[in-house]
């Protein structure tokens, strides 16, 4: 891993948005004349309540959904008319795809996004994930299923990572890890992350910009130093959120990390890359 000094942030991506409006396609408006500049490297928490339109936003940006020509620009670049490489999107249809359900090992999914290419991403991503590759994906939980979802979705070194919220069903531990992986990403590598969220545990020290949006608008947005959100704990947790994280961090302890268990005796190299994520086509 890099570190913070002598990092290119200037190679990664920055986000330009110029008057976007955007209508669906019964007519009804989605957003009106936005307009953001987000920096290289920028880390931005995209907030608003539900229907706000941080998913049209994200799938605009992300080139799922074109946008008038001139209104969006990564990397000075159209995302839906050229292509863009390295611009990862991760919402609902993602997590949804059936592959994760059905009866396969977790060395397989992950070989099939390239985990045998980008093995320390991907050993790193399994410690930080607590991932456990014994797991088998019909007969796992709901967040475990979810971790190895987002190891996946985030092995391929991305330029650009368009979140939309898809932690919820991560514990407060992992959320945190998580958190951390993704601001190391940025400090340590060209890239640039916009992520909507509504659980702002752990989130205090993480972002560099904010965005509020409503009813397709964005309200204001901006470098985080200009927004007043110092008075929380350092951690950004309330006392709840610390004592939990604390008790999960002991339960790790006790009972150790998942990997490297003798008994699971399989090797990343041992097995035939398959399954669908690595395969997706760009819309
Ligand atoms: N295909 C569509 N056609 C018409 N209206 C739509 C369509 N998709 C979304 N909308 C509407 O656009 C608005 C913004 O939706 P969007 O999914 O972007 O909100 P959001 O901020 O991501 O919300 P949430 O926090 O619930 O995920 C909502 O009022 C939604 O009903």
């Amino acid at each position: 891993m890099g570190t913070h000094k002598g990092v290119p942030k200037d190679q990664a991506p920055s986000i330009e948005v110029k008057s976007l409006s955007y209508a669906f396609q019964d007519g009804s408006s989605g957003l009106q004349h936005v307009v953001l500049s987000l920096p290289p490297g920028s880390r931005t928490l995209l907030i608003g309540a539900n229907g706000a339109g941080k998913t049209t936003l994200l799938r605009l940006l992300s080139g799922k959904r074109m946008a008038p020509t001139g209104t969006v620009s990564i990397a000075g670049i159209d995302p839906f008319t050229s292509g863009l490489e390295g611009v990862t999107y991760l919402g609902l249809e993602w997590v949804l795809n059936p592959i994760v359900r059905t009866d396969i090992d977790v060395p397989t999914l992950l070989a099939s996004v390239g985990g045998d290419y980008y093995t320390e991403r991907r050993d790193e991503l399994v410690k930080i994930l607590d991932i456990d590759l014994a797991w088998r994906m019909h007969a796992v939980s709901d967040g475990e299923r979810r971790r190895v979802q987002l190891a996946m979705g985030l092995l391929r070194p991305w330029r650009v990572l368009l979140l939309d919220e898809i932690t919820v069903d991560l514990d407060l531990l992992s959320r945190s890890n998580f958190l951390g992986f993704l601001k190391r990403e940025t400090e340590s590598r060209a890239c640039t992350i916009v992520y909507a969220t509504h659980i702002l545990d752990n989130l205090a020290d993480w972002p560099t910009h904010l965005v509020h949006m409503h009813i397709g608008n964005v309200k204001e947005w901006g470098a985080v130093e200009r927004f007043n959100v110092g008075g929380m704990r350092k951690s950004g947790n309330s006392q709840l959120g610390e004592l939990v994280l604390e008790w999960l961090k002991d339960d790790l302890s006790e009972r150790g990390p998942r990997g490297g268990r003798p008994s699971e005796g399989k090797t990343y190299e041992s097995m035939e890359g398959k399954g669908g994520y690595g395969n997706e086509k760009r819309i």
